[in-house]
């Protein structure tokens, strides 16, 4: 049995498992669902799909047995919609592990985030979330990258940010597991704003003021749910924030900016934004918050507004107090 499993062979998870496998580092197992990628990932020793170009260290062994699911740390790296279903299915494979969620988003059936999604499919692990302003290339390619490791178990969490820390992936402790998972998914959704902002060449002064209140959405219902705002204010919010509304690497920048141009935005990409929107929304409504952005957003996304209508839906707000 490995020290770690990566669970997950898309971008991100193949960029973590990478870095993490050294030659004189913990023994890491990279695990996907596909027993043909598996054994193509391990024979080319590259993930051509989802990290074209970057060649795997040979000590990453890439499997698809359950077996993987045993180790005793797992790094849960799939999408944020299909966490739950997978816990469930190899809940009986799962011991007293730490759990470390990397997917960023919100559940759409269970209203959730990653760790509460861990703590009711997994009930021995302890969960955590690893989060931040990153690029699966990026780390990949060993470049300086800083994220947030945070689990409400402070000594779980120092051993975590001692076993997952690299010579370049730095990682910063917090036990505001709620304020850093709600900072990763919710700038996914501020960041389709800002693209279709630029998309629809409304300008770089009113992105800045679209990223500025989707700051103020994120706060408030983070404060709502229990998180602190000084997380908000770091790594996990603002930092992945400022990576995500301002480049056109990231995924749901670029689908925003498709929609804002009055194009499709291309299918099968792995938009989390877009399933946290709805789902953000729903929380909103139950905790009683304003969100307007989050609200043009889903209603963007979903085809009833156009970039044009929802700015205007935005102008349009009565005046506020900052
Ligand atoms: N790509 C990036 O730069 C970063 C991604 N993340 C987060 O990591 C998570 C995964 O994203 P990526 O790796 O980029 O996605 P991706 O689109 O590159 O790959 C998704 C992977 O999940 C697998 N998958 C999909 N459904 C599955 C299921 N039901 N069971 C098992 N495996 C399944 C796919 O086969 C694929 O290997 C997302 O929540 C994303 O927000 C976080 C930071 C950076
Ligand atoms: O989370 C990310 C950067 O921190 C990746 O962003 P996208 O999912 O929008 O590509």
């Amino acid at each position: 049995m490995s020290d770690i499993s990566v669970i997950g062979a898309g971008a991100f998870g193949t960029a973590l498992a990478s870095q993490l496998a050294g030659e004189d580092g913990p023994t890491v197992t990279l695990w996907t669902r596909d027993p043909e990628q598996a054994a193509a990932i391990g024979t080319a020793r590259e993930n051509a799909r989802h990290l074209p170009g970057v060649s795997l260290p040979r000590a990453l062994s890439v499997e698809h047995g359950n077996a993987a699911f045993a180790a005793p740390i797992l790094i849960m790296a799939t999408p944020m919609q299909t966490l739950a279903g997978l816990l469930e299915e190899h809940r009986e494979h799962i011991g007293e592990a730490c759990v470390v969620a990397a997917c960023k988003g919100v559940d759409l059936e269970r209203g959730k985030g990653p760790t509460g999604i861990i703590e009711s499919a997994a009930k021995k692990a302890i969960p955590a979330i690893l989060t931040g302003p990153s690029f699966a290339v990026d780390i990949a390619q060993g470049l300086p990258t800083a994220l947030t490791l945070a689990c409400a178990d402070k000594r779980t969490g120092e051993m975590l940010q001692s076993a997952l820390s690299t010579t370049t992936l730095r990682l910063y402790l917090s036990t505001d597991p709620i304020g850093a998972e709600l900072g990763g998914a919710l700038k996914n959704v501020i960041a389709i704003a800002c693209g279709a902002c630029i998309g629809a060449g409304f300008g770089e002064s009113a992105r800045a003021a679209l990223m500025t209140r989707g700051y103020a959405e994120m706060a408030r219902l983070a404060a709502a749910l229990g998180g602190k705002r000084e997380t908000l204010a770091g790594l996990s919010g603002f930092g992945d924030l400022a990576l995500t509304c301002t480049s056109d690497k990231s995924r749901n920048f670029r689908h925003g900016l498709a929609l804002g141009r009055g194009e499709q935005p291309p299918e099968g990409v792995t938009t989390e934004g877009i399933a946290t929107a709805g789902a953000t929304l729903r929380l909103a409504q139950r905790y009683k918050l304003e969100m307007p952005i989050t609200e043009v957003v889903a209603a963007l996304t979903s085809g009833t507004l156009s970039a044009a209508e929802a700015m205007a839906v935005l102008l349009a707000r009565p005046l506020k107090k900052e």
